[in-house]
């Protein structure tokens, strides 16, 4: 059986241990790779995944072998060695794990999964080999991408028919909703979650959603946004809490499992994202989405905000707009009016994100591009 392993390092809230879980699963399920996932946060990977111990070195979830990394040191002997080893966002693999595949013959594929960009350099930089400085070892990058030039994206192979099923199904949204804590008027009215970092202007546009016309609702993990939100319900914001201003009702609900997150987005009418595994969720949830892209010094991320609009929001300008006020990337917001242009063209949106999964999908995807290319080096 191929082995594999995965080093993820948990720089910052989900992301990083969002993506490495997911690989890792689908990896497992679909192509019978026996996985072993090493995490240097338990508590964060919990979150997302309830039935984690966070007291465990090692455990089976899923059918993955999570292992609790505690650092840089461990010794490991080349029988340790998985045959493929990913290291995520060149999170520097424990040295004595790289003697180890050293010593290995032949050597394992060695890769490193790099982050989620539109710009047009990754096609030149994917698959791109680096030698070891010392030792008889070569990694290569491996990109996630928008093109075919490119890894792909994370996607498991019964995600469309699953999120079809659902959203054909409204019985199956209003349950879900409902088991959320939602009364059936709120589950009625236009839905829309919201996932974004402490500096998106929240208050800005809940004072424009409760202005509004028609009866809203927002949703919110604990903790998101908290702040803005905390100011709306005049109220501390556990999950549970809810409070009705004007057109806006605003409802703060747990942390959601990860399937369930999926659930979350493709029973809205919009969806406000972050990071990267939300950002793609969103794009696969055929929902028109709003992201908010992981701020990076020198304004970095504004670049690479661009080029995805570039490639996604084609023609739409009140998307680019809407998007590029939200990242703080150009002036103050009218929000009233920001927000008024993206509805008008919800329907348009909605086609576009259509085209885009039909564009994403001709890439493959990225569990089995990354499958393919590891073969090749074998
Ligand atoms: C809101 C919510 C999210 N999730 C999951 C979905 C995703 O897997 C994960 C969130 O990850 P992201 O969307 O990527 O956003 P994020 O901001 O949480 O994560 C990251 O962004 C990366 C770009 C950075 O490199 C990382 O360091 C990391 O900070 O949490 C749930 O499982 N349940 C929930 O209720």
């Amino acid at each position: 059986m191929l082995t594999l392993a995965i080093f993820c390092k948990v720089v910052d809230n989900y992301g990083d241990i969002g993506i490495c879980w997911r690989l890792a699963r689908q990896l497992q399920r679909e192509h019978g790779v026996a996985v072993t996932l090493w995490v240097d946060d338990l508590a964060s990977f919990r979150r997302i995944c309830p039935e984690v111990d966070v007291e465990a070195d090692e455990q089976t979830v899923q059918g993955v072998l999570v292992r609790h990394w505690r650092g840089q040191d461990g010794s490991f002997a080349p029988g340790d060695v998985a045959d493929i080893v990913i290291e995520f966002f060149a999170c520097d693999i424990p040295p004595a794990y790289i003697e180890a595949m050293a010593g290995c013959e032949p050597r394992p594929v060695w890769l490193n999964l790099e982050g989620l960009t539109a710009e047009e350099w990754v096609e030149g930089c994917h698959k791109l080999p680096s030698m070891h400085p010392r030792l008889k070892l070569t990694k290569h990058f491996f990109f996630p991408g928008f093109t075919p030039q490119t890894g792909g994206l994370l996607r498991e192979g019964e995600l469309e028919r699953e999120r079809q099923d659902f959203q054909c199904d409204p019985a199956a949204a209003r349950s879900f909703l409902r088991g959320l804590g939602l009364p059936e008027s709120e589950i009625d009215a236009l839905k829309v979650s919201l996932f974004c970092y402490p500096h998106a202007p929240v208050a800005a546009l809940f004072d424009a959603w409760r202005a509004g016309l028609a009866p809203m609702t927002c949703l919110v993990p604990e903790g998101v946004a908290r702040a803005a939100v905390e100011a709306f319900l005049g109220q501390p914001g556990s999950a549970g809490a809810v409070a009705t201003r004007g057109a806006l009702t605003v409802r703060v609900l747990p942390f959601v499992p990860q399937p369930d997150y999926d659930r979350l987005l493709w029973a809205c009418d919009l969806n406000f994202v972050r990071g990267e595994d939300s950002w793609v969720r969103a794009q696969w949830a055929g929902k028109p989405f709003v992201w908010d892209i992981y701020p990076q010094d020198d304004n970095l991320h504004h670049k690479k905000l661009r080029a995805f609009l570039g490639r996604y929001a084609v023609g739409i300008d009140s998307l680019s707009t809407f998007s590029l006020h939200w990242n703080g990337a150009v002036g103050e917001g009218d929000w009233p009016a920001l927000w008024s242009a993206l509805r008008h063209d919800a329907a348009r949106i909605e086609a576009r994100s259509a085209e885009w999964q039909g564009e994403m999908l001709k890439n493959g995807d990225l569990a089995s591009n990354l499958l393919t290319f590891a073969a090749s080096l074998r």
